[in-house]
């Protein structure tokens, strides 16, 4: 009788298959990968050019080891923390990303649907599959809402999208600074993904700029992102129309954390956009610490670029990052399972992002620090991140 019930056992476990189980954001990669087309899959899972930067980003973990502590009494650990005044289960929130209605009919309605199970707050791109206004009533009054944008050709565009940000009550602006023109991916040119745009995607935000008859995505950013843009000429202005807090996305250097700071931004996002634009830039975990050690503490430092454990996200905290955000993840859990999806990433990143606390002894995320940080020399033995001559 026991070896029947064995045998049972046995013959269920052998009808699910490993890659049935989604116990990590590399499974759901995987898993959504295979449901998407080779035009959504080739967009959203690549880089610029040569990929270096695409592939360094997750890569970059890895050499920053974990130091911790034991009997450190974890029962209580809370891995909340507060942005913009408000609570979060965790220091995560979704990054901007173009298209999403390629991953899931409901694209980014679902996305908000998403994130709003989980109370974590979600970036809204300007080239989003659906009007803003469409996508906010879905998880309005429950997390707070970032506007990517771009400082546009035509001002009166830039001026009626910050107009109707704070209209929709948008909590903060996201102006991608790394985009003054659109990088190179060349498989957008061997997939005709400007074609696909305009007939099939369109950018509804921005519907009536955008022209039948170009071929590639650069030339069709053009329409849509100024290369004249500067400190000097569009952050003063963007400040002297709205009340929103500005943070500026895509900052990789101290140079650039000190001129925000001077120009009175609210707050910067390192970020390579996800090795998007310029190939051969910093993973963003790289490029953090120079931004941080500039940065002093006067304005929040936010990073994007790679982020796909938990334990990424608890070295980017040590590291003094106060908020984390992730793109693909959010496309490849909408292009898996809709908003369930999306819900079902945000939590597996929450738990293993708590794990990893209780594990290295922290009860707060206040607690995190360089301390907990360590790194092979060029002997190849251990020092102390805090101690480390790099
Ligand atoms: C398919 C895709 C589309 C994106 N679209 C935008 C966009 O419209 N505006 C923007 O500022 N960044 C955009 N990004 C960059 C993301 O905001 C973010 O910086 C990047 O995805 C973070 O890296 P990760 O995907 O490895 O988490 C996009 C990224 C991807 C993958
Ligand atoms: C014509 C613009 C294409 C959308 C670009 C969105 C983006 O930033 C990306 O990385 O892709």
């Amino acid at each position: 009788m026991a070896n029947e019930a064995v045998k049972v056992a046995e013959a269920e476990l052998t009808q699910k298959k490993d890659e049935d189980y989604i116990l990590s954001v590399d499974d759901l990669e995987k898993a959504a990968s295979k449901k998407m087309s080779k035009l959504t899959r080739e967009y959203y899972n690549s880089g610029a050019t040569y990929q270096q930067t695409y592939f360094a980003n997750p890569r970059a973990f890895e050499k920053y080891l974990l130091r911790p502590r034991v009997l450190s009494n974890v029962a209580a650990c809370d891995p909340s923390t507060v942005i913009f005044g408000r609570r979060i289960p965790f220091p995560l929130c979704v990054s901007p990303t173009a298209l999403h209605g390629m991953a899931h009919p409901d694209g980014e309605k679902a996305t908000a649907r998403g994130c709003a199970a989980a109370n974590v707050n979600m970036g809204i791109s300007t080239y989003s599959s659906f009007v803003w206004e469409e996508i906010i009533p879905h998880a309005k009054g429950k997390i707070d809402f970032f506007a990517q944008m771009y400082i546009y050709p035509d001002k009166t565009v830039t001026k009626n999208m910050v107009l109707k940000a704070e209209k929709l009550g948008f909590k903060a602006i996201l102006l991608t600074a790394d985009a003054p023109i659109l990088g190179t991916r060349w498989n957008e040119t061997r997939n005709q993904m400007a074609a696909h745009i305009t007939k099939q995607n369109p950018f509804p935000n921005i519907t009536d700029a955008v022209s039948n008859s170009l071929t590639n995505l650069e030339d069709m950013a053009t329409l849509f992102q100024d290369a004249s843009q500067s400190w000097e000429r569009d952050i003063p202005y963007l400040r002297s129309i709205t009340k929103m807090k500005i943070f500026v996305k895509g900052v990789l250097t101290a140079e650039d954390t000190l001129k925000a700071i001077e120009c009175g931004v609210d707050g910067i996002v390192v970020s390579n956009h996800g090795g998007r634009q310029l190939d051969g830039v910093p993973a963003t975990i790289d490029a953090l610490p120079e931004c941080v050690e500039a940065a002093k503490g006067r304005i929040p430092i936010f990073i994007d670029g790679g982020f796909r454990r938990g334990s990424d996200i608890f070295k980017a905290i040590a590291l003094g990052a106060d908020c984390v955000f992730v793109g693909r993840p959010a496309l490849w859990g909408l292009a898996y399972n809709g908003a369930a999806g999306v819900e079902m990433m945000l939590r597996m990143l929450h738990d293993e992002f708590k794990k990893t606390m209780q594990l290295m002894g922290c009860n707060s995320v206040k607690e995190i620090s360089r301390k907990h940080l360590a790194v092979l020399n060029s002997r190849g033995f251990m020092e102390r991140l805090e101690t480390a001559k790099l």
